[in-house]
């Protein structure tokens, strides 16, 4: 195992499906009528497709090793990721050990400083990083959790996030996440309008069952904190990315002034132990949201993870199906996890990243055991079913 070297690396791309920034048919409640920092803009406002969310699609990394072992993640990137990690980031992977995690990804990082430090440089990052760990868990034929310090329960827990709260209850969730659709444009109308829906999702739910809002960095200071203050009658848990991510201010002003109880939660668009670090000193929020295919990869998300825990915050990793179970059953300050409905009405359980992978698991009463995720690398296998298509090569 020891002498396991990388011979190649090669990124593709991929259209239709995937998780939320995919290709999804029209009329999906994860691209209609969503509050969005477009929505000022009315010929904007109806999806998110109109001002082009599924313009980037997929990346699939693939690795290979000399002795015929094979690694691969997907994440969101698509033809420029797949540029950068072609003709940039492979160099620092072909001809090392499948053991060098930590060395290639400070050299990745650092060779793309100039230019990158977020974004879709952090996107490829990532997709690589991934790889890499699925990758080493082959060659070790060992799961990804095994690897990181081991599960530390027997199962997960899962809220969902998708337009029926309602029915996710039904489903087994221990909550329900909805995106607003109204933002400042709507003013006093568009909070009311909030309010009727959580306040009818409230009656539906019952007392106990969580409802949280996600606004997609949508909202201003002033609009979220009157809707956070006036959601508090309806028990509403958390307002999630209430502000643009660069708003670090606004965010440790929205946490001062919201209601006792209810947490501001934000990170899905921040990268690196840096950003994370960012928002912990200004405490900006109570609960952290990384995505594992975005912030780093797994080998940063432990260490912003590490920074959390030290600074008293929930670690609770945006989507990303497989990718966050493996971490947050490893990890104490990571009670449960999210899972995205993917169904175009949010009726049923289908997986996170349909039609890309076999073998994802899915949550089931809205709980998955961990011995579903008890199978080498990350556990999955890239679908037969997609055609993969390699703009460049290196
Ligand atoms: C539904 C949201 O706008 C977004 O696509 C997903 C998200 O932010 C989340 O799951 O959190
Ligand atoms: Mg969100």
């Amino acid at each position: 195992m020891g002498t396991a070297v990388i011979r190649q690396v090669r990124a593709s791309v991929v259209r239709g499906g995937g998780a939320d920034y995919h290709d999804q048919s029209e009329g999906h409640w994860i691209d209609d009528n969503i509050s969005t920092p477009m929505s000022k803009y009315p010929a904007y406002r109806k999806s998110r497709q109109s001002f082009g969310i599924n313009v980037l699609g997929t990346v699939v990394v693939e690795i290979e090793t000399d002795g015929g072992h094979y690694g691969f993640a997907v994440t969101t990137g698509g033809e420029p990721a797949a540029f950068i990690i072609e003709r940039h980031l492979a160099r620092f992977l072909e001809g090392r050990k499948v053991t060098d995690i930590e060395l290639m990804w400070d050299q990745m990082y650092n060779a793309t400083l100039y230019y990158g430090r977020r974004g879709i440089v952090l996107n490829a990052i990532s997709g690589v990083d991934l790889a890499l760990w699925d990758l080493l868990g082959q060659v070790r034929q060992e799961p990804v959790h095994a690897m990181i310090g081991g599960a530390v329960r027997d199962e997960i827990r899962f809220y969902a996030t998708g337009a029926r709260p309602d029915l996710a209850k039904q489903m087994g969730f221990i909550g329900g996440k909805m995106a607003v659709r109204h933002g400042p444009a709507q003013g006093a109308e568009g909070v009311h309008a909030e309010l009727q829906r959580l306040g009818e999702m409230r009656n539906a739910v019952g007392d106990d069952f969580w409802l949280m809002f996600d606004c997609w960095m949508s909202l201003d200071v002033n609009y979220a904190t009157k809707l956070a203050n006036a959601a508090h009658e309806f028990g509403l848990k958390w307002i999630e990315e209430a502000l643009p991510p660069d708003d670090y201010w606004g965010y440790a002003e929205l946490k001062r002034d919201v209601p006792r109880g209810m947490m501001v939660t934000t990170g899905e668009h921040e990268a690196t132990r840096w950003g994370f670090r960012l928002l912990m000193e200004m405490d900006c929020c109570d609960l952290i949201q990384p995505d594992v295919g975005w912030c780093g990869g797994l080998t940063e998300l432990l260490k912003i993870s590490s920074l959390a825990d030290a600074h008293g915050k929930l670690v609770v990793p945006h989507g990303s199906s497989v990718y966050s179970y493996h971490f947050v059953c490893t990890r104490q300050n990571s009670p449960f996890a999210e899972f995205l409905m993917m169904a175009p009405a949010a009726d049923k359980v289908v997986p996170m990243f349909t039609p890309m992978l076999e073998g994802e698991p899915v949550p089931v009463d809205g709980r998955l055991k961990i011995s579903a995720l008890d199978k080498p690398g990350f556990g999955v296998k890239l679908s037969q079913d997609i055609t993969l298509e390699r703009p460049y090569t290196h």
